[in-house]
């Protein structure tokens, strides 16, 4: 498997949407854009750290405007991971209270569990609070573990599960993962589902077909409604420079931001991307 790059934005489930109280959502896909003329040169690649993007440059521009996924939101998340220290969190916050973010945009950060009330408290509420993990069940005799009921407690609102470092570093599996989101979303807390594709898909630069196959799948084996409201969001060197094409981009609905959410000002850019994505071509 690849690293992580691909979510699904589970605001669409039963639980999430009644929580978020989603707005009238269109659902609507683009389905007169064009092909690209060579999807393996100009595809989008989904890569580790040693691995960037190749230029976007010749991809052709595609002449509709899109419609999201889900609630009709764009939605950015900010992965902090294990980054950060009392001092540096507290002017990450100033600097993401002070940017100016189009509104028609759900973010969210994800600050490592030890710093979530720190940034809880003196973030704009503008901007919900991911979790970056959670246990399985309810909570007890669970040494070093997080339960869903304490980070609702705490005011998250989301959290963020498979990802592929607790897969490839941790060692959490399908199951585990899945058992995981199941029990999150039954208790209200909303799901950022990582799901990474296969290594030889980036390497073909089929990044985007996983994208489509996953909306795809959704519509065969759950329903066209989730299907049309699951946003399935890009992550992988995401950062200031590359999101607004990518933000253009057929069945990308939003983006999970690792090293580059770390940077108020950047993220601030990567949130506004979503004007590229409204703007006919
Ligand atoms: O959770 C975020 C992804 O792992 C991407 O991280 P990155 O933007 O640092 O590549």
């Amino acid at each position: 498997m690849a690293m992580l790059s691909t979510s699904l934005s589970a605001a669409g489930s039963k639980s999430a949407a009644t929580l978020y109280s989603p707005p009238n959502f269109s659902g609507l896909r683009r389905s007169s854009c064009p092909k690209l003329e060579n999807p393996s040169s100009n595809s989008l690649h989904l890569f580790d750290s040693q691995l960037r993007l190749p230029s976007l440059s010749t991809r052709r521009p595609c002449r509709a405007v899109v419609a999201m996924a889900g609630t009709g939101k764009f939605f950015v998340g900010g992965n902090w991971k294990c980054n950060g220290t009392k001092e540096s969190i507290t002017k990450l916050v100033s600097d993401l209270n002070d940017a100016k973010l189009e509104s028609d945009v759900d973010v969210v950060v994800a600050p490592p569990f030890v710093y979530i009330d720190q940034v809880k408290s003196s973030l704009t509420d503008k901007i919900e609070i991911s979790a970056q993990n959670s246990w399985v069940s309810k909570g007890g005799a669970f040494t070093g573990e997080i339960s869903v009921e304490q980070l609702k407690d705490i005011g998250a609102k989301w959290v963020i599960l498979g990802h592929s470092e607790r897969r490839h570093v941790i060692g959490e599996d399908d199951l585990f993962i899945g058992k995981k989101a199941a029990y999150a979303l039954n208790e209200g807390l909303g799901v950022i589902a990582c799901i990474g594709e296969l290594l030889e898909d980036r390497e073909a630069g089929k990044t985007f077909e996983v994208h489509a196959a996953l909306r795809d799948w959704l519509k065969k084996n759950v329903s066209d409604e989730v299907a049309s409201k699951t946003r399935i969001i890009y992550g992988g060197s995401v950062n200031g420079g590359n999101c607004a094409e990518l933000a253009k981009q057929e069945d990308i609905d939003g983006f999970l931001v690792g090293g580059a959410s770390l940077k108020g000002p950047e993220f601030a850019t990567i949130v506004n991307s979503v004007t590229s994505k409204k703007v006919a071509a």
